[in-house]
């Protein structure tokens, strides 16, 4: 019998595989979608001028989060992109006029005189790799999210929405000791509270 990681990384990679197949014409419509849910989820009255929100720039397939981030500075919200540090990551402020430097990734990360910890955030955007429906989360497996959220016992801490495709949902993700829970998932179809 395969291991229990090794089963996660055989379900990473055709996951990561189904929404690398996706088209243009389906990417660009299930970021519409979003955005659509997200409005219409009680996330949207949650957020103010004096939210600090992390999205990301999407690669391999993810669910794009141009749409949102467009809706959030329209409406004035700071809006912050991972950058990595170490095994974690902290978040760069991020423009219209934000320069760039590329990671080991080949993700661009903003050059930016703002760069704050995840804990400073009033709500992160996470990319999922995997998700089910009780908050199980598979991520590129770098476990940069878990790290940099691990302290959840914080005085404020932010609130994490999963982003996904629909087709990356799964039945049942084995949840890991250090996996950080997430209070929400978006998908173009559903909006899922999970606390
Ligand atoms: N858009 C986006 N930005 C992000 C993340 C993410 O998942 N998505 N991260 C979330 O953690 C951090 C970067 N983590 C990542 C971890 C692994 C790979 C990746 O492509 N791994 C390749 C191997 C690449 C290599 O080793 O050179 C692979 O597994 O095939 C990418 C990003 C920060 N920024
Ligand atoms: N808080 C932590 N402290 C130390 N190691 C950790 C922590 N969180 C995760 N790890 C390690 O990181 C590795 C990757 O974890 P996992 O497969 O859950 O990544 P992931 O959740 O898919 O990735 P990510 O969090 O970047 O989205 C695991 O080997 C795990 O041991």
């Amino acid at each position: 019998m395969p291991s229990p990681s090794s089963s996660r990384e055989i379900l990473r990679r055709q996951l990561r595989q189904a929404r690398r197949h996706l088209s243009a014409h389906q990417q660009s419509l299930a970021a519409e979608q979003l955005l659509t849910q997200f409005i219409a989820s009680p996330l949207a009255s949650k957020l103010t001028q004096q939210s600090r929100i992390a999205l990301y720039l999407s690669n391999d397939g993810e669910i794009s989060a141009d749409a949102l981030c467009q809706h959030l500075w329209q409406q004035n919200i700071a809006v912050y992109l991972p950058i990595l540090d170490d095994k974690a990551l902290k978040f760069a402020r991020y423009t219209a006029d934000s320069k760039w430097l590329e990671n080991r990734f080949g993700i661009k990360e903003p050059i930016a005189a703002e760069i704050i910890d995840g804990q400073e955030l009033d709500a992160a955007f996470l990319p999922l790799v995997g998700f089910d429906t009780e908050g199980g989360r598979l991520g590129m497996g770098g476990g940069f999210y878990d790290r940099t959220f691990e302290n959840k016992q914080a005085n404020h801490p932010p609130i994490l929405i999963g982003l996904a495709h629909d087709c990356q949902e799964v039945a049942k993700l084995p949840i890991e000791s250090w996996d950080v829970p997430l209070d929400s998932i978006l998908t173009p179809s559903t909006f899922i509270q999970l606390d």
